[in-house]
């Protein structure tokens, strides 16, 4: 019996559990993104095909999640903030998380080719084995750049939702893949300059752990100031309209004053690192509204209301 915690008496594991396993709480961003990358998209497909595409993308990520936690029960076991998921927790065995995670990643790539398209069932298969092995087993032990490739694995979700649609690669979803790949870095390291404690106890050579607290907080600043135009390049190549650009710059905009808050300063300084925690706040409220911004451009244009 191989578990995180050998001392530990594993339990029968119920649904909620198997529910833990897929990352729920990072996943629903992964799963609303790719949602607004279907509905932002020209194109119409059937609803029934629509609501599949989206559960083969939440299954598939949820089957990536469990397999990442699989991987690193090890590591989740001595981090306090990982310690209590099913597998370290001892509420499940580890090769029940393996089992799971490679029948729904089995699952929805063949659903996803069968009832949709083998494009976007591709594209899916590659997502699922960059986060499960390219990020979890093989950068995030090696290098500090660990989450600037591996954010890479959660670009992918609106771009797969778009080819749902429409068959076949644009700019546009290129482009929504690009923005979540600039936005990964500061999402992530605004959190890890508060949990680094955690990271370091676990071995893994995270940015401000490998490079230091000023370098994370001058790259925060790199990525936040270049995901700004990026995020209206969509707009400047007439992908959307004024609804999307605006709400770019100003959502933005106010990424990049958060960074800059952060990225400026040496260190906290006694106030329990507030703006490192805004910032990693305000990068999950970000995600969600710009994309919800772009959909509701196709929106407003598709129905008239602007040109
Ligand atoms: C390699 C890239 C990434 C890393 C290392 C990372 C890491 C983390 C970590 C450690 C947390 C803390 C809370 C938790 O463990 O649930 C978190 C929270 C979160 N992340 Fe990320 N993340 C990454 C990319 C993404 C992407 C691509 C998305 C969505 C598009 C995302 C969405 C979220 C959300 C929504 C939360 C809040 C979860 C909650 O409120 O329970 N993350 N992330
Ligand atoms: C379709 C598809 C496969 C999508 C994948 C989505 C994806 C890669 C999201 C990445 C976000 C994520 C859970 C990071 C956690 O990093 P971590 O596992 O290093 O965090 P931890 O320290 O909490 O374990």
């Amino acid at each position: 019996m191989s578990t995180a915690n050998p001392q530990a008496l594993i339990m029968p594991a119920d649904w909620r559990d198997f529910f833990a396993l897929t990352k729920p709480g990072v996943m629903r961003l992964v799963i609303f993104t790719a949602v607004c990358g279907m509905l932002a998209a020209p194109g119409t497909i059937h609803p029934v095909l629509a609501f599949t595409a989206i559960l083969c993308i939440a299954v598939g990520a949820g089957g990536a999640a469990a397999l990442n936690q699989w991987w690193e029960a090890d590591l989740d076991a001595v981090m306090k903030r990982t310690a209590k998921r099913p597998i370290p927790d001892g509420r499940m065995e580890r090769s029940s998380a393996r089992d799971f995670g490679f029948a729904l990643s089995g699952l929805s790539v063949m659903t996803m080719g069968l009832a949709i398209s083998w494009l976007a069932a591709g594209i899916l298969a590659f997502s699922i084995f960059y986060y499960a092995y390219l990020y979890t087993v093989w950068l995030k032990p090696r290098t500090p750049q660990n989450i600037v490739i591996g954010g890479g694995a959660g670009a992918f979700p609106p771009l797969i939702g778009w080819i749902a649609v429409t068959g076949h690669i644009t700019w546009m979803p290129v482009l929504l893949f690009l923005i979540i790949f600039m936005w990964t870095p500061p999402h992530f390291w605004a959190l890890a300059l508060f949990v680094q404690i955690d990271y370091s106890k676990a071995g893994i050579p995270m940015m401000p752990v490998v490079a230091g607290e000023r370098s994370t907080r001058r790259q925060i600043l790199a990525y936040a100031a270049v995901l700004l135009p990026l995020s209206m390049t969509p707009w400047f190549i007439g992908g959307t309209g004024m609804i999307y650009g605006l709400s770019a710059l100003l959502l933005s905009g106010l990424f990049l004053w958060l960074s800059i808050k952060v990225g400026l300063r040496t260190s906290a300084t006694g106030d329990g690192m507030k703006p490192e925690k805004r910032l990693f706040a305000y990068s999950i409220f970000y995600l969600f509204i710009l994309f919800a911004m772009l959909v509701a451009d196709r929106f407003a244009t598709v129905y008239g209301i602007q040109a």
